[in-house]
């Protein structure tokens, strides 16, 4: 047996007993599962929460413990120093122990696997040699070693470009499945830098395409959750992505990595109970995304605090009252001065205004002859209150409003908007100009959520939860603390954990469904994808969503598609973050291969396009295809159908994209579904079959074995930002491209 044979078999048999390991946790945990829900609690309701809150977290363990059954190891250290006795360390999804509390394998987000991902020939942290251990099942097939210390070599380099080149290469070159997978074993030195980055403040990550921002995203989103469990598992951490195409492409990649409590929203989901999807034409979505829109709601509520313009006569207790604008007007005057949101301040308003009707009316019935006491003002007051007219004159005056209907009265009522928007030219008051039952669109998001915030809650419906919500989570964790002591399971459940398990129990929800419920939670940290696209009003709902600022914003100024997108990360970010953000930026390309990203940055660069050029970590087997289609109706979408055909003849066991402008789709689409039946599908329909027709915008952020791309002249031309569009569709594929010129 030659000496790689004989150290596979070595580290198979390491690897078998750390799956014996992983077994034993698994039949622990299902006994005490079967425990828990055996024993006899009583009839008391606090024992049978706690029972069901552990029984949910034995179940959530054993979840997690087969989520990681997959690739459960996947690295080795050979160390200087041995640690208690031991000279190497396995690299895992999660962290084992044996009985006595040795450590057997270590988490990959653990500081003593940060060598796993740093070390390199020059700085070898304390490190003789890393080992990449490449599985099938639970089976290790195949080592890849680098090694760092010179006296190990025998003849070989000890410098590599890439780390653990061999596991790398096999993930970049897999097929693609249509969902994102986790890169936990290959993470390179440049990535990890940027996960293990500290929590506070915004960080930036800009690269080009392909450079694993998404990834190096999610992974640092659990790695902060590990990192920081006590305080991101009550707060969560909320990931905000373009479309729910997107949102379904990444959402398998944190539970493999064995976290849950992350809440996953687009841009049009973030105002509780609206999901918008529908986009603006581009100058209504610059218009209602700049940060104008707030100075102009604000005037917008402002001037729904308004006195009438002549005097009022109301008639209560079957006295005639004649109201002078002047009482409204110092009652509006006090409201305002509280500086609350207009629901809020209203009762300050309704209070002042009865308080000055109620005198009013007493010095009008003392002058005719009656005595009113103190006990008379109150009857007095309550009468008013309670007065038809009255009601009518404070609300004609300070009506309680909602956000939707706020913006719904803003977009419908053209008159008004020129009153509050008199600079405008009319085109643009034209561009909002909208009928009342349409549905609200992505770019309306943040307005509702900023006029939620100049309009506090609607009065008859106050925020259940706050308080409430505060007080129930404290009493949650004391009872959590006191079970734990109770069931003499300290060090293995937390009480935050097991407090979300009581939580779930009185239909309260996870951290996560609770977050996502609620305008005014505020979360731990923020993860935003493609975050280029943000306009400066949707930057505002997320720093609300997180005030103390702390952010991971990844995206590439160069694919902005979004008409309201950002120039340059420094506009977009200095008026809400100042200058407390930093940047970092990502160079290689591991998607797509140097052949096709070389053409692409080409294209951009004579765009105008600001690229961050990338190094692509391999060439490719296959050139850039080129076809034109033949003269005639019809002829695109044709020619496209058989360069579909011609791509499947390569390989057919993968994914393909077909990427169209949005005129062209549905000749396009109709054609290929016409020759591959239900292999293809449009938009999101399409990214679970191994076809699918997508315009540019659709494309952002996704991948695929091949592309076709339709028509790329016409996919530049198609808007002010077709140029990105471009680029954006050329770096999707992970082998092949086809160009199909009309
Ligand atoms: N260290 C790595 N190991 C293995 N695969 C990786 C690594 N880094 C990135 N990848 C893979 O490269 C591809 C591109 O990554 P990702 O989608 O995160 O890039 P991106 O920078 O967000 O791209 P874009 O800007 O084009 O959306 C993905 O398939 C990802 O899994």
């Amino acid at each position: 047996m030659g000496v790689l044979e004989s150290e596979l078999e070595r580290e198979r048999a390491v690897v078998a007993g750390l799956y014996q390991r992983l077994d034993e946790l698994r039949s622990e945990t299902e006994e005490r599962l079967a425990r828990v829900r055996r024993d006899s609690v009583g009839s008391n309701h606090q024992a049978r929460s706690e029972r069901d809150a552990f029984a949910r977290l034995y179940e959530d363990q054993l979840t997690q413990l087969r989520d990681v059954d997959a690739r459960l190891v996947f690295g080795r250290l050979l160390l200087d120093e041995p640690v208690d006795g031991c000279d190497h360390r396995y690299i895992g999804r999660v962290g084992l122990r044996d009985d006595d509390q040795r450590s057997l394998l270590v988490d990959w987000r653990a500081q003593q696997a940060g060598a796993f991902y740093q070390a390199t020939a020059s700085e070898p942290m304390g490190v003789r040699a890393r080992r990449h251990l490449t599985m099938s099942g639970r089976q290790v097939t195949r080592i890849d070693d680098e090694v760092f210390d010179e006296s190990l070599l025998d003849g070989g380099s000890a410098g590599e470009q890439v780390q653990g080149e061999g596991a790398l290469l096999a993930a970049l070159t897999a097929q693609r499945t249509g969902r994102m997978h986790d890169i936990v074993a290959t993470i390179q030195a440049e990535q990890d830098r940027i996960i293990r980055s500290d929590l506070r403040g915004a960080l930036v990550v800009q690269g080009g395409p392909g450079t694993g921002k998404t990834a190096v995203a999610l992974h640092r989103a659990a790695y902060l959750l590990y990192a920081n469990r006590q305080r991101l598992s009550t707060s969560g951490v909320l990931v905000v992505g373009p479309s729910t195409a997107f949102l379904r492409y990444i959402e398998a990649v944190l539970p493999s990595l064995g976290e849950t409590g992350v809440v996953l929203s687009t841009l049009g989901e973030l105002f509780p109970g609206v999901e918008a999807t529908a986009e603006d034409a581009p100058e209504a979505a610059i218009l209602k995304g700049s940060a104008q829109m707030a100075r102009l709601l604000s005037r917008a509520v402002k001037s729904r605090q308004k006195a009438p313009a002549d005097e009022q006569t109301i008639v209560v207790d079957n006295e005639r009252l004649v109201v002078a604008p002047d009482l409204i007007q110092r009652a509006i005057a006090k409201a305002q001065r509280t500086g609350k949101p207009h629901n809020v301040a209203r009762v300050t308003f309704v209070k002042h205004a009865l308080a000055e009707l109620t005198d009013q009316l007493a010095a009008q019935l003392r002058a005719s002859g009656s005595t009113i006491d103190d006990a008379d003002l109150k009857v007095l007051r309550e009468d008013l209150r309670t007065s038809y007219d009255v009601r009518v004159l404070l609300n004609t005056a300070w009506l309680p409003l909602t956000p939707q209907k706020l913006l719904q009265d803003l977009y419908a009522r053209p008159a008004w908007l020129a009153e509050l928007a008199p600079r405008w030219t009319e085109q643009q008051r034209d561009a909002l100009h909208r009928d009342r039952t349409e549905p609200f669109t992505v770019s309306d998001v943040p307005l509702l959520d900023e006029a939620a915030e100049l309009l506090g809650d609607f009065p008859g419906r106050p925020d259940p939860a706050d308080r409430e919500r505060d007080r129930q989570r404290k009493r949650d964790l004391e009872n959590a603390r006191a079970a734990i002591r109770n069931m003499g399971v300290q060090g293995l459940v937390s009480a935050e954990q097991l407090a979300d398990g009581f939580a779930e129990q009185a239909d309260r929800g996870t951290t996560a469904e609770r977050a996502a419920a609620d305008r005014s939670w505020t979360y731990g940290h923020v993860v935003v994808d493609e975050a280029q696209e943000l306009s400066p009003m949707q930057w505002r709902v997320l720093v609300r969503r997180c005030p103390m600022k702390s952010f991971t914003i990844v995206g590439d100024i160069a694919q902005v598609a979004s008409a309201s997108g950002a120039t340059s990360w420094q506009d977009a970010l200095n008026p809400i973050f100042k200058d407390a953000w930093r940047l970092e930026e990502l160079t290689v390309n591991y998607r797509t291969p140097a052949q096709i990203t070389r053409e692409a940055e080409r294209i951009a660069s004579s765009a105008g396009l600001p690229i961050t050029p990338t190094r692509a970590v391999r060439e490719g087997d296959w050139p850039i295809r080129r076809v034109t289609a033949e003269r005639g109706d019809a002829a695109l979408a044709a020619a496209v159908a058989g360069a579909v055909a011609h791509d499947r003849g390569i390989d057919d066991g993968g994914t393909l994209a077909v990427i169209t402008t949005a005129s062209d789709l549905p000749e396009v689409a109709a054609a290929v579904e016409e020759r591959f039946g239900d292999a293809a599908g449009r938009g999101a329909t399409g990214l679970s079959r191994p076809i699918a027709v997508l315009t540019g915008y659709e494309a952002k952020g996704l991948e695929f074995d091949a592309v076709v791309l339709a028509d790329p002249d016409a996919l530049a031309a198609e808007s002010p930002r077709g140029a990105a569009s471009l680029y954006v569709a050329m770096t999707r594929p992970t082998q092949r491209l086809t160009l199909v010129a009309r």
